[in-house]
């Protein structure tokens, strides 16, 4: 049994102070983790006051980005240790904006992976193709591809620990659902590949969220599909009732 997770990603939005408001905000209206592991991914100038404000309840934290490297001469970057050290959970790598804004390349995301799990971190590996992409019929090379660069190296235990979000670009930010069946087709590929990478044990440990205009309108439809494990969620996760209501989709 995969336990669901319900992850908020706030981009570059909100500041220390909004984190706090958010935090008091959904204090005491989360599930239990055994029942929907909730999460969110900050910006690094928020890390510390939500891993602060997490401490006590089931909320896990996660970093939107990290290097590869734990430290040294990388202006700019943040260390995977560091963010260990910090009491982060979980750190988002390979969202499209990273790959299309910041020029991620699959070998950078595969390293990022690495250094995440040496360092105790858990990655959330976003994949996704473009709208040519799916009009052209090249979703499921396009994702299989990314999946396979992202987890190259990677042992079965590590990905079995490891999540993957599936994201189709053109429902990010659009108010454009994959329909859930187009959701679940796409998630199960994706699990159909890392059972092809690694073995049936592996796939089925895997936990695969869809990410894309999810909101507390279509989460039980997408939820209700047998391999989809969860929500990787932009705009409805960053007002605290939205997000309780994602977050308790089973009620
Ligand atoms: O990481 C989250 C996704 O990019 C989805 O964003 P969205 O829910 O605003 O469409």
């Amino acid at each position: 049994m995969r336990t669901p997770i319900m992850a908020g990603n706030w981009k570059m939005n909100k500041n220390p102070e909004e984190t706090q408001a958010f935090l008091d905000g959904v204090k005491g209206k989360l599930p239990e983790a055994s029942k929907v592991e909730t999460v969110i991914a900050a910006p690094a100038i928020d890390l510390t006051t939500l891993v602060a404000g997490a401490q006590g309840t089931p909320l896990k934290t996660a970093a939107e980005n990290c290097y590869f490297e734990n430290e040294g001469a990388f202006t700019g970057e943040t260390s995977p240790k560091a963010l260990k050290e910090m009491g982060l959970d979980y750190v988002v790598i390979g969202h499209s904006e990273r790959r299309g804004y910041f020029h991620e390349t699959d070998e950078d995301i595969n390293k990022k992976a690495k250094a995440i799990l040496a360092n105790g971190l858990l990655p959330i590996i976003c994949c996704g193709e473009s709208l040519e992409q799916r009009e052209a019929g090249q979703t499921n090379d396009w994702i299989a591809y990314q999946v396979a660069g992202a987890l190259v190296g990677l042992s079965a235990d590590d990905v079995k620990k490891s999540v993957i979000a599936y994201e189709p670009i053109w429902a990010i930010g659009t108010g454009k659902t994959a329909s859930a069946d187009q959701a679940q087709a796409v998630v199960a590929h994706v699990r159909a590949t890392v059972k092809k990478l690694y073995d049936a044990e592996t796939a089925d440990a895997v936990r695969i969220l869809y990410g894309g205009s999810v909101k507390p309108a279509n989460v039980k439809e997408l939820m209700a599909k047998e391999d989809i494990d969860g929500g990787l969620v932009g705009g409805a996760s960053m007002d605290p009732e939205s997000f309780i209501a994602l977050a308790n989709y089973q009620d």
